[in-house]
């Protein structure tokens, strides 16, 4: 804060106490003048904050400038009324709307969460709760000022009972919400209207009671307090605790729920004191604090079960993208290895052991070197399309197992029925009819490994897969467009899957 405004706002309190002291009491029209100059330094200071905040802390800033101007606008009601005279005690009444008109800017700054993306509908529902505590309040100062308690002189301890009870309820709403705040920012905000309201609150608590023993004439100066407070707070740099200050992700939002659960107890408050001296009023206001309250509970849970059906949907998609193949749309590396995984335990734990293909395609170098890369593409998604839509069981799974190799898992499968899954196989690749001009065949073929799951087989998916490579670099050298079977299952296994393997394009399928 520059040493031009801290001179100006000395300035202004002396010159109050002064001009107090000259007139010989606090009301006097010059005093209040001082007061009303005091005040537009303060609201000047946080509109100067609202302009130059980032978009999503404008809007509170501008809520505490508003409630700051309605105390000028209250101020200049006193003024007035000093100046003409209150004929008909209209100007009373004006400054007592004043009044509570400066708590909906200020209930509404605390109470709202002020996140992102807010409903609407709460957002409309803290306004209106906030509105509520200004009626109400007005209705009872102004119930008690003329209605029949107004002849018992000491029913206005009764307005100021009220007043203190909500003024340091909001003190205590936005330290609250400063020590929940999580951005630097929001701190510094909270600091500023907390500081403004709590000593609001303290000083309009010592004036009340001042006030009834009637007032000496410095008491007007009290009134600064809170403005000078407000403008100092606003201008000068935040304080270093602000920095250091961090509160947990779980404080923060517990004192974000809080917020409105306090405003609804004010108006509860409000709302019996009220229906004491005029029934249904009050009663409506007490029950419109909580069937608000729990409308507004209810929006923000459904919203949240929106927002998790969202979420839980996109995780479903990003599991399923995450075990896909980009190219060709099947299974990918790392869930081939997840399901290999599975199987291979059931098989162990079960004895209906699993049987493994390793798919490679014949020649398929040559097929991109005359082709093209973009037709090689092309080729492996026909050939995945193909292995993943032949008449496989559910249970299975056909899994891209990197370049042109595919791999077919297949559950609780003994080494023939694989072996006829492999011929089978062959055959719908041969059905494609796929041209590959450098190729023997003249059109796409591929070569297959067989390895099936044995009691000592390990649970680790690597070992089986070796083996299947092992058939498949057999078939390979053995002419390819063939399938074989891995060793060590071939000397286990009956005769007629020892020696077979070599395969034609005549096989009957
Ligand atoms: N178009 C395309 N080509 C790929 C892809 N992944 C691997 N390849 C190619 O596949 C070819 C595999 O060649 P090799 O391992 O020599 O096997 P091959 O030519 O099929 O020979 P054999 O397997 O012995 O019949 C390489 O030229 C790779 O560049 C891919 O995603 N798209």
């Amino acid at each position: 804060m520059s040493l031009r405004w801290i001179g100006l706002l000395a300035a202004l309190l002396v010159a109050h106490l002064a001009l107090a002291y000259h007139v010989g009491q606090a009301q006097g029209v010059l005093p209040q003048l001082v007061v009303i100059a005091v005040q537009g330094v303060a609201v000047g200071a946080v509109v100067v904050r609202w302009r130059r905040s980032p978009p999503l802390i404008r809007s509170p800033w501008l809520l505490l400038a508003i409630a700051a101007f309605m105390q000028i606008l209250w101020a200049a009601t006193n003024l007035l009324a000093v100046v003409v005279g209150d004929v008909g005690g209209y100007l009373t009444a004006l400054g007592v709307v004043f009044s509570g008109l400066y708590m909906i800017p200020c209930m509404f700054m605390v109470a709202r969460s002020f996140v992102q993306n807010e409903p609407r509908v709460v957002v409309m529902l803290d306004l209106i709760l906030s509105c509520l505590v200004a009626v109400l309040l007005y209705r009872l100062v102004t119930q008690i000022i003329s209605g029949p308690l107004a002849s018992d002189p000491s029913s206005i301890y009764l307005i100021i009972h009220h007043a203190d009870a909500v003024d340091f309820s909001l003190a205590a709403m936005a330290i609250l919400r400063l020590l929940g705040a999580r951005g630097f920012r929001w701190r510094f905000f909270y600091f500023a209207a907390a500081t403004y309201v709590l000593v609001n609150a303290i000083v309009a608590a010592v004036y009340n009671r001042v006030e009834m023993q009637g007032l000496p004439w410095w008491a007007g100066s009290l009134v600064d307090i809170p403005y000078a407070c407000l403008a100092i707070v606003t201008m000068r740099q935040p304080p270093r605790f602000l920095r250091a200050y961090h509160p947990s992700l779980a404080t923060s939002q517990t004192i974000v729920s809080f917020a409105p659960i306090m405003l609804s107890l004010i108006i509860l408050m409000l709302g019996i004191s009220v229906s004491r001296i005029s029934f249904i009023p009050g009663v409506l206001a007490a029950s419109v604090s909580v069937i608000f309250y729990g409308l507004r509970v209810a929006f923000i849970q459904s919203r949240n079960l929106d927002m998790q059906r969202a979420i839980d949907q996109t995780t479903h998609r990003l599991q399923q993208q995450v075990g896909r193949d980009p190219l060709t749309g099947i299974a990918n590396r790392a869930a081939l290895d997840t399901r290999l995984q599975e199987v291979l335990e059931e098989g162990l734990r079960t004895g209906s052991y699993c049987s493994l293909l390793m798919i490679d395609i014949d020649f398929f170098k040559q097929y991109n070197d005359s082709l093209g890369h973009i037709a090689g593409d092309a080729c492996l998604v026909k050939v995945a399309c193909a292995l993943s839509s032949s008449q496989l069981r559910a249970r299975d799974l056909v899994a891209r197992y990197g370049g042109e190799e595919f791999v077919v898992v297949l559950a609780d499968t003994s080494a023939e029925a694989a072996l006829e899954v492999a011929k089978r196989l062959i055959a719908t690749i041969e059905r494609l009819q796929i041209v590959h001009p450098r190729c023997p065949q003249g059109h796409v073929t591929v070569s297959i490994g067989i390895a099936t799951q044995t009691h000592d087989t390990s649970i680790d998916p690597v070992a089986l897969l070796e083996d299947a490579d092992r058939a498949l670099y057999r078939a390979k050298s053995n002419g390819r467009n063939r399938y074989e079977v891995a060793d060590d299952m071939k000397s286990d296994a009956p005769a007629a899957l020892r020696g077979v393997g070599a395969t034609d394009s005549a096989l009957p399928f």
